[in-house]
């Protein structure tokens, strides 16, 4: 399907974005002042009662349906030896999805989530961005709206995450397109490259900055020429969910990348998004920052695959649970303080 036939469509939809409903946040924050506990004392638990009920927009917000979807896609930079593990790893863990054996597919069970596994044309990498950009705008925009198409009706909560060998080159050089700065800041380990790779990881980062630096300030052109497929369907994922009342918890380090342009298209643009989980991929606390976000937990995993939003599920489901489920005080006969 498509939805957006040219980038101006797109950038038109992204600087148009709803607002939210801050009557549904408002009521959360009302309800909570009457639960039998002290005003504040669930934390963190109480401003994300309000942050679902404001992107839902509904009073009491529910989390009957989550749906988690992995974006796979195939990188040409894999031949700067940029991975520790080769290509074929893509397809053949996606096959390893399909079938149940990867860690998300259990951390999906675990969260009551629905998992699916959306490959984008993995038998077409995408060029070496040191030598050209990364995709036609025909190939960008087609993995964009295949995202946002992959969004099911009635989704209360959706988890985005990715697979993709080389990926974490193709997101630190869109983060420094993005928030400035070059390989040295933005690349990590990844799969758990060796110094030598790293090495050669950093300089490919900067070789695709330095091709493309008429195009970075421009978000949707620094995604096309430095990014990936799996990125922009996370990014038009990310979109749908904004445009049709969705909340998104975004994954680590790639997965908060490929959403990062809608922040720059717009300033209130991720605001319907949190991170889940603080990966210990290096600049994902630092991307965390820029965007003024603070993950919800650090188990120090990293993973991607959406594995660090599936874990942060029950973190929401508790918030939900205590805000649906708790007594007034006038309900339960506990007296209020003066
Ligand atoms: C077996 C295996 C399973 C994975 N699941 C996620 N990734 C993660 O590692 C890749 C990014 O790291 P790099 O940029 O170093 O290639 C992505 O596919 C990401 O999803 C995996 C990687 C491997 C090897
Ligand atoms: O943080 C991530 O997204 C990540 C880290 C390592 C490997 N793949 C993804």
């Amino acid at each position: 399907m498509t939805t957006f036939a040219t980038l101006d469509a797109l950038r038109a939809a992204c600087a148009d974005l709803p607002a939210g409903s801050a009557d549904a946040a408002a009521a959360v924050a009302d309800r909570q002042l009457q639960l039998t506990k002290p005003p504040g004392s669930l934390g963190r638990l109480e401003s994300l009662a309000a942050w679902l009920a404001r992107w839902q927009g509904r009073e009491a917000p529910l989390l009957n349906r989550v749906v988690i979807l992995v974006f796979a896609g195939n990188h040409g930079v894999t031949a700067r030896g940029v991975s520790a593990f080769p290509s074929s790893v893509t397809a053949q863990m996606v096959a390893n999805f399909d079938s149940g054996g990867a860690a998300i597919n259990q951390l999906a069970k675990a969260a009551r989530a629905d998992l699916t596994v959306v490959p984008l044309d993995l038998d077409r990498p995408t060029a070496d961005f040191t030598e050209s950009p990364a995709m036609s705008e025909a190939d960008f925009l087609a993995a964009v709206n295949a995202g946002y198409a992959a969004v099911p009706e009635g989704t209360d909560l959706l988890c985005l995450g990715e697979m993709g060998i080389g990926n974490t080159t193709t997101a630190a050089a869109l983060t420094a397109a993005l928030f400035g700065g070059d390989g040295e800041h933005w690349a990590g380990r990844g799969t758990g490259i060796d110094d030598a790779g790293l090495k050669r990881k950093r300089e490919a980062i900067d070789a695709g900055l330095d091709r493309h630096q008429d195009i970075l300030a421009d978000p949707l052109l620094a995604a096309l020429s430095l990014g990936g497929r799996e990125l922009a369907g996370i990014f038009g994922a990310a979109l749908a969910a904004r445009i049709r009342g969705v909340p998104v918890l975004l994954d680590g380090f790639v997965s908060t990348a490929a959403a990062a342009p809608l922040a720059k298209l717009s300033p209130t643009g991720l605001d319907h998004a949190i991170i889940g989980h603080s990966s210990a991929e290096a600049g994902h606390w630092r991307l965390a920052e820029a965007l003024g976000k603070v993950p919800l937990v650090d188990l120090g995993m990293r993973l991607g695959e959406a594995s660090g939003a599936a874990v942060a599920i029950p973190i929401l489901r508790a918030a939900v649970a205590c805000h649906n489920g708790m007594a007034t005080f006038a309900e339960a006969g506990v007296d209020n303080k003066d």
